[in-house]
């Protein structure tokens, strides 16, 4: 990638932006090969989400991602560049290629020190690489690198817009679709998106039956876990449901990142129609400056009415043998699968709990060093699933679920995040989630399943699980 250094106030309207952009374009026509212009820009501090709701097209392929904690919130919408992989176990190694063949030819110029300037390229990936017919709405690897991406990260805005520029493409007329993008981005307001609309009632009190096939696969599984074929296994359900109009997905976003606030809000949307969308907690893969961090989350009770009744689950939950081993193996996998790759995993010595509005689990966040040479999608190629999501000894669990679920689990449960120009990088596992199209929803929800585990319990959590979701979805 190459950084070329300009005035950091620089205007849209300017002649030397336009010049930028003819300057790539020349040198598209020297290399004889496409360049990725990319430019950045600050502007006052606005709200993603608002920025998305008022100039994403149906037709436009995006993606939302969003850390309240943090205070950070990104939206990628259209696309520069994208990049599909239908199936195959290649599919990390290949979106790697993809990201380092486009950075090698990209220019990028503007206010570059700010934090989400310059390229990123968002992905998302199925759980399993070979989809299963009939085809999902998601390829199993998918690589977007926006056309527009604007994020906020406390109180700074950025906006960038990337462009492949080849010889014989328009610069007056990518220009001025720049000027005009600016124009509704300003505008763009978060008071549009207030107050937070409340949920469908008539879903608020559903009965959440679990699928017959869920409660019976809970029991088989256990039967496999008494006979030691598995120690571990993550099993999900999803339910199907029919709303009474259109789900709106800003407004959904919108209340999900006001419920969970301690989650990552994401959304990811194929253009086509379908998004899939939700809240989850747990952080696969973030890495900044080359430290690396990655949870291992796994054993969960629900939040007691009362402080007391809070406290006395946490202690159960921090006490239960049956609870720490479902986290423990999680670990070790982690450890494991980072010591392989010559990292130095380091691990708080005590469990921690992460306690979210609806429900808490144990939360063990393991820190290590890059070296160098190491893409940070070589390290999720590793990771991907963990015990988290799927089970130990990690491919019995993996033809297990194929097994005992009736649906595929596309997104869920799998990788979703950016990477940047530097290696930086943020993922989250798709939990928590659904699958929206017009007026119908998919939701998601799973549980670890160990000896001891209990199929009332996991059957209870699991419908606490989607309720979390529903209660966001208008
Ligand atoms: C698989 C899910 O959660 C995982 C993450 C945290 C706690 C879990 C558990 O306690 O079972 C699961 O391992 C899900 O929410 O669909």
């Amino acid at each position: 990638m190459l950084v070329v250094p300009s005035d950091t106030n620089m205007k849209p309207d300017r002649k030397d932006l336009y010049q930028f952009l003819v300057a790539c374009q020349q040198v598209s026509v020297e290399k004889e090969c496409p360049q990725i212009a990319t430019l950045s820009l600050e502007l006052p501090p606005l709200d993603p989400l608002a920025v998305l709701q008022a100039i994403a097209q149906p037709e436009d392929p995006h993606f939302y991602f969003e850390n309240g904690n943090k205070g950070e919130a990104i939206a990628a919408i259209g696309a520069a560049i994208t990049f599909h992989v239908p199936s195959g176990s290649a599919r990390f190694v290949k979106a790697q290629t993809f990201i380092q063949s486009c950075l090698a030819n990209t220019i990028t110029t503007g206010a570059t020190d700010l934090p989400f300037a310059g390229p990123h390229f968002f992905c998302n990936f199925t759980f399993f690489d070979d989809l299963r017919p009939p085809e999902s709405a998601f390829p199993c690897a998918t690589v977007l690198l926006p056309r527009w991406q604007v994020a906020r990260c406390r109180n700074r805005s950025v906006f960038v817009a990337n462009f492949s520029l080849s010889p014989r493409d328009n610069i007056k007329a990518l220009h001025q679709d720049l000027c005009n993008k600016l124009t509704q981005i300003r505008w763009a307001n978060s008071r549009w998106l207030d107050p937070v609309n409340f949920p469908n009632q008539s879903f608020q009190n559903h009965d959440f039956k679990p699928t017959a096939n869920f409660r019976k696969s809970v029991y088989s599984a256990l039967n496999r876990i008494n006979n030691k074929t598995l120690n571990k296994i993550v099993l999900a359900d999803a339910i199907d449901l029919n709303f009474p109009r259109p789900i709106n997905l800003v407004k959904s976003l919108n209340n999900l990142r006001r419920l969970y606030p301690d989650c990552y809000t994401f959304a990811t949307g194929n253009g086509g129609g379908t998004n899939f969308i939700g809240a989850s907690p747990e952080r696969l893969l973030a890495i900044y400056n080359h430290q690396l961090t990655t949870d291992a989350l796994a054993g969960s009770a629900p939040r007691g009415k009362t402080s007391g009744e809070d406290a006395e689950l946490a202690k159960l939950l921090l006490s239960s043998d049956k609870e720490i081993h479902e986290h423990r193996v999680v670990i070790d996998f982690i450890c494991d699968r980072l010591t392989r790759l010559g990292l130095t995993p380091k691990v708080p010595p005590q469990l921690l709990l992460l306690q979210l509005s609806n429900i808490q689990h144990l939360w063990t966040p393991i820190q290590s060093t890059l070296p160098p040479g190491i893409h940070p999608l070589d390290i999720l190629a590793d990771l991907h699933p963990t015990p988290a999501v799927a089970g130990v000894p990690r491919d019995t669990a993996c033809q297990e679920i194929r097994r005992y679920e009736a649906f595929d689990r596309g997104l869920y449960a799998a990788p979703l995040g950016w990477i940047d120009g530097y290696g930086n990088c943020e993922f989250i596992v798709g939990i928590r989630s659904a699958l929206i199209e017009g007026d119908r929803a998919r939701l998601y929800a799973g549980a670890g399943i160990v000896a001891g585990s209990d199929p009332d319990k996991e059957l209870a959590e699991v419908q606490l699980k989607l309720k979390t979701l529903l209660k966001a979805l208008v």
